[in-house]
């Protein structure tokens, strides 16, 4: 009779991969009294039918690294457990065969070196000389990454298991959790079938489990669980040093196993399964062999193994797998239960995210923070949408469909849209815009001038696109005239109460307790000093603030705000997101527009920049901000939704002999670039701090007032950096992404973070961290020569610390 502890530090929810892999690291970290949980058996909910394939590149840095992590775990599992792993670093192949796929390989090959991948290019005979049971009639090149690899999914389990028992961990099989105990909304206890576990945290990686578990205690985890198929084939001779390959432009894998191949893939069309709840008593279970679905699968295949053809199929797998909507696994502390961890829908990544995965888990639910950086896979990066189960199943086919399609630069999702449209939507649509969208909000990426026959839909490609002339329009409108932006996605907060200001001045790096009606640019920081919110303050009474933040950052810096209000200040946070639209109105007119629509002072003596006031236009109490993000004169107007199309009919019929244009966020973004202004998400995040992101100028580090962070950002500040933020500019035919290497003497120094076009300086802009161990200054980085790779071809770089576009901020000011 199983016999479990009354208390624990962490009780772990699932015995798959991820759950034993947190139990690992945690025991590891001196959390010996962490309980893994399992229903029924270890491996029996997913793991067990996983195909395998331990692939490490990703589009984002710190899923690398930990993907990375993942290798270097496996490849030292086995000696240290004593049980075998199946790990092969046999290295993994990627085929193109057509020229925008090659160009897309030879992009992923310089984010692979900028990440400090090895990853070479081959040529078709070189590929076939790796590989040799296929047909390269079709091939253009190849990439092959020689670090990946296989294993075996249920025995690297076990191994990770036996690790944890080793370390320490108690892992108990056969034991279901039947409720949690939640008190003043956090984790008291986990209720099991065999007993009740005190505990101060739950980690939940019971994969597809996992969202309706979660719900029950209002934490929302969008996924879903989609069939998946792979075949085996009876043993066909194939060498048991096979690399992995993935064929993405015939939606397939392969990997060796026994002497035959496993090969699956990715359908446009795929099967969302258990729509209704997964059944009862599934466990070690898998779904019927689908061979008429399959068919679309194994039709590529044969062209590219022909000795497929004659093999024996010995087993067609058809095991139901967490897909998310945006191919993006979950993971951290839920934004609506303290002390509630989320490890699951990996989208068919549990193998090679599991070391990885567990190691962050355990650090994270350990230390209250995460080693590094994770926002791609942050359980805060959902919001609304993301609620509503037939949404979220829409958007996961459309992401499962696209696992290996070409993944186009600005590319936007097809499937559940619109969702959430501002009141300007049908306006905007009349005028041509162009829709692209963020947490399901409609937001214009661009205007077509459909009198010249511009259709306002894009069409991707790697070069310039279809939209690149009219997106220089609307820049020019903003450079010379003005232009007005639809920015009601953004997220708006009110925080209210007499403790307000001295919470917010201690979440906040800039000081925030100035007069009422002053706007605050500040970023909020995590005790390393990463920066975890960038965003506008505005005092709009003694004890109430107006605060903006990112579209996408809603559920993120909300959380983050509500979480670091001191324990016992009196103020409430308010996520007012949906009462108010949003009209952003910049450009040198802007001034002589909105004079024509209010009438209160907006001269530069009575309007300040960096100030808050309330304007009447058309009616409508209008909350004005003299702000910029695209670096010239300019008001962002909030108003309550209502009057969205009076104000801006107002401002469209006012601008019309000033030039005003409609413009979109594509043109925004090539602005800020040639600005210099930061991203939260790219270009800053947890892992930057104000002094590396040039941003020191918003820290109080001179004012006698303590925040969050501020013991790191002031040894930082005497110590100095050791990576800082440069912007770099090239040839304007030469087209920049991101993630594009950055060598300084002929040295790899880091990747670009953005990467885009300045309409005004006529060149492609990318901003990235210049980094050195001993220490980087101003001076380091303007005294080096600079070199970027792109589709891995070097070109030459100018490097640039000062805006390129008015750095004296006389626009702005003026
Ligand atoms: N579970 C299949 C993984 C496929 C891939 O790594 O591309």
């Amino acid at each position: 009779m199983t016999t479990l502890p009354t208390t624990a530090k962490a009780v772990i929810i699932g015995g798959g991969i991820i759950g034993c892999s947190t139990a690992y690291h945690l025991a590891k970290l001196g959390w010996t009294d962490t309980v893994l949980l399992e229903r029924k058996k270890l491996t029996s909910g997913t793991t067990f039918h996983a195909a395998g394939l331990v692939g490490q590149l990703r589009s984002n840095a710190n899923i690398t690294q930990l993907l990375g992590y993942s290798v270097d775990l496996y490849s030292k599992l086995e000696e240290e457990t004593g049980l075998g792993t199946g790990w092969k670093m046999n290295g993994g192949l990627r085929l193109a065969c057509n020229e925008e796929r090659w160009t897309e390989v030879k992009r992923q090959a310089t984010t692979a070196h900028s990440f400090g991948l090895e990853m070479e290019l081959l040529t078709p005979s070189e590929a076939l000389e790796l590989w040799p049971l296929m047909d390269i009639s079709d091939l253009v090149g190849a990439a092959f990454m020689p670090t990946d690899g296989q294993a075996n999914p249920s025995d690297i389990t076990q191994a990770l298991a036996k690790g944890a028992r080793m370390a320490g961990a108690s892992i108990f099989e056969d034991t279901k959790v039947t409720d949690l105990e939640v008190e003043n909304g956090r984790i008291k206890a986990v209720i099991t079938d065999l007993g009740r576990i005190e505990c101060e945290k739950v980690i939940v990686c019971a994969g597809q489990w996992t969202r309706s578990f979660a719900k029950r205690f209002g934490v929302n985890v969008p996924l879903v669980s989609m069939e998946h198929q792979y075949m085996l084939t009876e043993p066909m001779g194939v060498p048991g040093n096979l690399p992995t390959l993935r064929d993405p432009d015939r939606l397939c894998y392969y990997k060796e196993e026994v002497g035959g191949l496993v090969m699956g893939g990715y359908e446009p069309n795929p099967i969302p399964w258990a729509v209704d709840g997964i059944p009862e008593g599934f466990h070690y279970s898998l779904l019927g062999s689908n061979f008429d679905h399959f068919e679309q699968i194994m039709e590529q295949a044969l062209g590219r193994v022909p000795g497929l053809q004659t093999a024996g199929i010995k087993t067609l797998t058809n095991g139901p797998e967490s897909f998310t909507p945006d191919g993006n696994f979950i993971i951290g502390e839920a934004p609506e239960l303290k002390n509630f961890f989320v490890g699951a829908g990996f989208n068919a990544f549990g193998i090679a995210s599991g070391g990885g995965a567990g190691m962050v888990l355990a650090e994270w639910a350990k230390n209250g923070e995460p080693p590094f950086d994770l926002w791609s896979a942050d359980i805060r990066r959902f919001g609304r949408p993301h609620f509503d189960t037939d949404w979220v199943r829409t958007r996961t086919v459309e992401a499962y469909g696209k696992h290996y399609t070409m993944a186009w630069p600005y590319e936007e999702h097809d499937s559940g849209r619109p969702c959430r449209k501002s009141p300007l939507y049908d306006v905007l649509a009349d005028a041509g815009a162009c829709f692209g969208e963020k947490l399901g909000w409609e937001r214009p990426n661009w205007f077509a001038d459909t009198s010249r026959g511009e259709t306002p839909k894009d069409v991707y490609s790697f070069g310039r696109q279809n939209w690149f002339e009219a997106v220089g329009r609307e820049h020019k409108a903003a450079r010379d005239a003005a232009v007005v932006f639809d920015q009601t996605s953004f997220a708006k907060f009110a925080l209210k109460g007499p403790d307000a200001v001295a919470a917010l001045n201690w979440i906040c790096a800039n000081n925030v307790d100035r007069p009422v009606g002053s706007l605050t640019y500040t970023q909020m920081l995590n005790d390393k000093a990463g920066i975890e919110c960038d965003l506008t303050v505005g005092r709009v009474a003694h004890d109430e603030f107006y605060i903006v933040t990112g579209t996408g950052f809603a559920t993120h810096d909300f959380n983050w705000i509500s979480r670091n209000i001191p324990e016992g200040m009196n103020c409430q946070l308010f996520d007012i997101t949906s009462s108010n639209a949003v009209l952003a109105l910049m450009g040198p007119e802007a001034r002589n527009i909105l004079e024509k629509v209010t009438r209160d002072d907006v001269s530069n003596d009575g309007f300040r920049f960096g100030t808050i006031r309330t304007i009447g236009i058309a009616g409508c109490p209008v909350q004005a901000l003299r702000v910029t993000y695209v670096g010239e004169l300019g008001w962002e107007l909030h108003l309550p939704v209502e009057y969205a199309e009076a104000v801006y009919a107002a401002l469209m019929q006012a601008g019309r002999d000033h030039g005003l244009k409609n413009a979109g966020y594509r043109s925004l973004e090539a602005l800020r670039l040639e600005k210099g202004y930061r991203a939260w998400g790219s270009d800053i995040g947890p892992d930057h701090t104000p002094f590396e992101a040039g941003l020191g100028w918003a820290v109080k580090l001179g004012k006698n007032i303590d925040f969050k962070g501020r013991a790191a950002a002031q040894a930082q500040k005497s110590g100095g950096v050791k990576k800082m933020l440069a912007c770099f500019t090239v040839d304007p035919d030469v087209v920049l992404l991101g993630r594009e290497t950055i060598y300084r003497n002929g040295q790899r120094v880091g990747w670009l973070t953005s990467g885009g076009y300045g309409y005004t300086v006529g060149k492609s802009i990318g901003l990235g961290y210049v980094r050195n161990p001993d220490g980087v200054d101003a001076d380091y980085v303007m005294s080096g020569d600079y070199e970027l790779e792109v589709a891995t071809e070097r070109v030459r770089a100018q490097v640039h610390m000062e805006p390129l576009y008015d750095p004296k901020m006389l626009k702005v000011r003026g």
